[in-house]
């Protein structure tokens, strides 16, 4: 990667598309300089002419100047590799609902917990006004800052980290959410939220069999990163992270790949680290009337919580997969854990990956094909009193635990209308009955957190909220 989008061709990305440097308010419509490592000019002393310094001109002679002006300074190449992200490649920040949720599901998560270190209401409110401008700016694929990674005073760091530069949007998006204790911290109310913390934004219960650390657990603040590319989603963290230098810090933060579930109709099912495909019986975006049914939050019973209306609650946990014991575990008994063929993905009532299970079919033995312990059944509408959620979860391997074993397994996301109803009981039995759970999962992690709805262009992230 190089500081320099024009020392080197831009990454080949399907649809052409390149992150480029700081788009911000206009500032002197003269070219910057991009300075080496040394202090030096490139091409023995002839100044380089940034993608800012093209915006700006554009601003200041518009674009037959600027087309004018880099023909002087770049290859045909060099210009082409400064195009704008292709659209295919954004995920629109603004929008009714938060990106992040029904966007189909990217290859790779970077979330990040925060915890606000700060009481001062309106320092949070800038912060967040701050945050939504550089989620804006890196969603688009652009620097964050009015001067990006390398058009700032020479003396002062960068405004943007600089690891994205000529990389793609990667449909990156990023979802915010507020954990419990930005609404309270030791019994009192904090940043004047007082009655404002919705009743579903409970305290999750300690569930059997949990194992949580509390290092990987809570946060006042969640932001999930989505992209394509796994770097695109960690400079994304990272420079949230940096903008809130000294008034947040960060708790706790997981990298996934592989998506483990499918969120959209358009995408195949990918397979976790049990080798199973994963968001088959998930719900989808497509299904609109469902999403009403099952993600999106209502305005709640209080006026204090009308501001999570079209929101949603996340919850997330950091589930350790025994991957070595399941390695040694019969396909038999995979697939009665699980429920459903290795394969396919069937159900073992039979048909298809989509055939709906049916779990009155017994086999020659008496015993209901799916079996009775195992986690399709448990976690199906039909035994959860009708409730269903959208799963949104990544692969995880971090590294080995010094035992010789892989610190491996699944980071659980999942999207609910409310999670007293929604996930509460499903988790109890899962904890209590679920064979797979039982023997080969250990929650490590967790936390729950109210996602506001959607941001409208000059708006901030929470906005409702703090109204
Ligand atoms: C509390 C909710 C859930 C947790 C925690 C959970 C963990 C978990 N799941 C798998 C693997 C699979 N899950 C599958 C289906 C499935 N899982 C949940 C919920 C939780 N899973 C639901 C609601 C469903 C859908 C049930 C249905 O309606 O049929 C499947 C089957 C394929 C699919 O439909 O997605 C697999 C495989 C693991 C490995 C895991 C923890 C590590
Ligand atoms: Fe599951």
């Amino acid at each position: 990667m190089s500081g320099c989008p024009f020392n080197h061709g831009p990454a080949e990305v399907p649809d052409g598309g390149t992150r480029s440097a700081a788009v911000g308010p206009a500032k002197a419509a003269l070219p910057s300089a991009k300075r080496d490592g040394g202090g030096k000019r490139d091409d023995g002393g002839k100044p380089r002419l940034s993608r800012r310094g093209l915006f700006s001109l554009a601003g200041a002679g518009g674009a037959g100047a600027v087309a004018g002006l880099a023909a002087g300074y770049l290859s045909h190449d060099a210009v082409a590799a400064q195009a704008a992200p292709a659209a295919s490649d954004v995920v629109p920040f603004y929008g009714e609902r938060q990106a992040g949720i029904v966007t189909p599901a990217q290859d790779r998560l970077h979330m990040a917990a925060f915890d606000v270190t700060i009481e001062d209401r309106a320092a949070l409110i800038q912060l967040l006004k701050d945050w939504t401008a550089a989620a804006e700016a890196m969603t688009a694929g652009r620097t964050t800052g009015a001067t990006g990674a390398v058009d700032g005073p020479y003396d002062a760091p960068p405004e943007d980290t600089g690891e994205a530069l000529d990389l793609a949007a990667g449909k990156l998006t990023l979802t915010f959410g507020f954990g419990p204790g930005l609404f309270e911290k030791d019994g009192k109310p904090r940043f004047g939220l007082e009655g404002r913390r919705p009743d579903a934004l409970i305290d999750l219960p300690h569930f059997p069999g949990d194992a949580l650390q509390p290092e990987r657990t809570g946060g006042d603040i969640v932001v999930q990163a989505c992209a394509d590319d796994p770097q695109v989603a960690v400079h994304a963290i990272r420079n949230l992270a940096r903008i809130g230098f000294g008034k947040v810090r960060v708790r706790w933060s997981q990298l996934g790949f592989g998506r483990t579930s499918s969120t959209s109709r358009a995408q195949t099912t990918a397979r976790n680290l049990f080798g199973f495909k994963d968001g088959t019986a998930n719900l989808k975006s497509e299904d609109a009337a469902l999403l009403d049914e099952h993600v999106w939050a209502t305005a709640g019973t209080h006026p204090g919580e009308a501001w999570m209306a079209g929101g949603s609650y996340l919850v997330s946990r950091r589930i350790r997969m025994h991957i070595e014991i399941w390695d040694r575990t019969s396909l038999r008994e995979q697939e009665g854990l699980i429920g459903r063929t290795k394969g396919a993905g069937a159900p073992l009532s039979g048909g298809e990956e989509f055939t709906a299970p049916d779990f009155g079919i017994k086999g020659r033995d008496g015993e209901p094909l799916i079996p009775i312990d195992s986690h399709v059944r448990l976690a199906h509408a039909d035994q959860n009193n009708g409730v269903k959620m959208l799963r949104r979860g990544y692969n995880y391997t971090d590294g080995s635990d010094g035992l010789g074993h892989l610190d491996a397994g699944l980071f659980f996301i999942a999207f609910v209308k409310d999670p007293r109803t929604h996930y509460v009981p499903m988790q109890t039995a899962m904890a209590k009955s679920d064979k797979l759970a039982l023997e080969y999962l250990k929650h490590t992690g967790s936390g729950l957190f109210a996602v506001p709805p959607g941001i409208k262009a000059g708006g901030f992230i929470g906005e409702g909220l703090f109204a």
